[in-house]
């Protein structure tokens, strides 16, 4: 079996008396979606913030191996080395589009930013690959031009999935991607984001209250509590067939609902 992407092992933070991670490891293989779930307060956010190198642990490691098969200590690169990891390599979509995308320019701009990140110059393939993510996001070309506080919610959400796949990042950290849409609209961005994640083959950390978008995304999941992975294995194993007493009262709760 060939090496997983991104690995992490023994990570630990506190914040005061409040264990946010308590000896979490984790691992996810290139092509994998890995659904991290809990309640609310259980860690998730922090993990994935500890996981991209936003936020250094006070114990553990995360490695994370490059494209030439080089593993970095993520935590031990330094600043622009990482910067530069996350704006290629990486990519993250926020729960709130507006921590994820410039609000002050353009759709094309938001896209075409990204593009320049990575060294795109011609301003004529920087405006076709913009509208060609416009369509594949199934916002309407037309809205090139426009700013992103005229989209909605759901369509700000797109733009930001766009910009963040343009560059074809290998790996991609997703917070709550359908936190705070309509539940309408949740289903049409879940759709969307299982077509996109299968046609560019993506590895996606997904976090999550969300069972049923774990259900149709996540090839395997964590479930955490208190800082600490409860139970882990492959979705419809921890679904179907939940062996921690809190994972089994998490499925019981979505199905009463
Ligand atoms: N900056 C901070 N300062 C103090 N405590 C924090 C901070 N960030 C998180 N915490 C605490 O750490 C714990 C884990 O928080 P975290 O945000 O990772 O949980 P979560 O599972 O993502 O929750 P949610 O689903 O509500 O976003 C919680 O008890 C939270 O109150």
């Amino acid at each position: 079996m060939s090496p997983p992407l991104l690995e992490a092992r023994g990570l630990s933070l506190r914040y005061g008396a409040v264990p946010a991670l308590d000896d979490v490891a984790l691992s996810i293989w290139p092509g994998e979606v890995v659904a991290i779930v809990g309640e609310s307060g259980s860690g998730k956010t922090t993990l994935l913030r500890v996981l991209s190198g936003l936020l250094r642990p006070e114990a553990g490691t995360v490695l994370y191996r490059a494209p030439a098969g080089a593993t970095h200590a993520v935590h031990d690169m330094g600043e622009a080395a990482l910067r530069r990891l996350q704006r290629t390599d990486w990519g993250f979509v926020h729960q709130n589009p507006r921590d994820g995308l410039r609000l002050g320019i353009s759709a094309g701009g938001n896209i075409g930013e990204r593009l320049m990140a990575t060294g795109a110059r011609h301003y004529g393939t920087i405006r076709g690959a913009a509208t060609e993510w416009l369509k594949r996001v199934e916002i309407d070309p037309a809205r090139i031009d426009g700013l992103p506080r005229t989209f909605s919610g759901g369509m700000q959400q797109r733009l930001q999935i766009a910009r963040t796949l343009v560059t074809h990042p290998r790996l991609v950290f997703m917070d709550e991607p359908t936190g705070g849409l309509d539940v309408s609209v949740q289903a049409r961005l879940l759709d969307l984001i299982r077509a996109l994640v299968a046609d560019l083959g993506l590895s996606v950390l997904l976090v999550t209250h969300d069972i049923a978008a774990a259900r149709l995304l996540a090839h395997r999941m964590l479930v955490m509590r208190q800082g600490r992975v409860v139970e882990e294995g492959l979705t419809d194993r921890v679904l179907d067939d939940p062996q921690h007493e809190y994972t089994q009262l998490l499925v019981a709760s979505v199905l009463a609902a």
